[in-house]
């Protein structure tokens, strides 16, 4: 669904598990910092606000998005990460790099999840403009942190549901 018709911060909250005892890694991309500030803090802000401790999310960052693959198989590899949240703006340029970058972080952040079984949340911005970005990083879509971070708390809640599932 299109950020047009769904907010990126507007989700149901109805069944969001406890996460008091949850570790988070935030991952941020250096490029286009003004965005993923923002992203970053939309992120720390929503884990903070449905339980997560200060001092059970760490932050790292990372020169470019195509770095985050990288970084977060190294912090999800650590048996004292639950999640890690990744964050990055790619903006589109005059070539098809961004195509590339895009492609390779969307692929890799998908091998860390699979490669540990951890929620490794794919918060990358692939706008065409900058003012497209700012609309989703607290502007008029909503902070794509702060869906990041919301996805990632509801994932930790399924994964405790399918391991603590028992059949009758
Ligand atoms: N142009 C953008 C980049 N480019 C840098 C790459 O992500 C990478 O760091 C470099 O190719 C070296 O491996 N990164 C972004 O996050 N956003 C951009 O718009
Ligand atoms: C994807 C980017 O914005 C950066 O790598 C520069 O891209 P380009 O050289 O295509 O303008």
């Amino acid at each position: 669904m299109a950020s047009e018709l769904k907010n990126l911060s507007v989700f149901d909250t109805s069944e969001l598990p406890d996460v008091g005892h949850r570790r988070f890694a935030i991952l941020v991309s250096e490029w286009n910092s003004d965005v993923t500030e923002a992203l970053y803090q939309g992120a720390y802000d929503t884990l903070i606000q449905y339980g997560v401790k200060p001092d059970h999310i760490v932050r790292g960052n990372v020169p470019g998005s195509y770095e985050l693959s990288l970084a977060s198989l190294w912090f999800a590899q650590r048996d004292d990460i639950d999640a890690v949240i990744a964050l990055g703006c790619v903006i589109q340029g005059e070539t098809k790099h961004n195509d590339y970058i895009n492609n390779a972080v969307a692929q890799g952040l998908t091998n860390v999840s699979l490669k540990t079984s951890k929620p490794v949340i794919f918060g990358v911005l692939t706008p065409n403009d900058q003012q497209q970005a700012l609309d989703r990083a607290g502007g008029k879509h909503g902070n794509k942190g702060d869906e990041a971070a919301i996805t990632a708390i509801k994932m930790l809640g399924l994964q405790k549901q399918v391991y603590s599932f028992q059949f009758k």
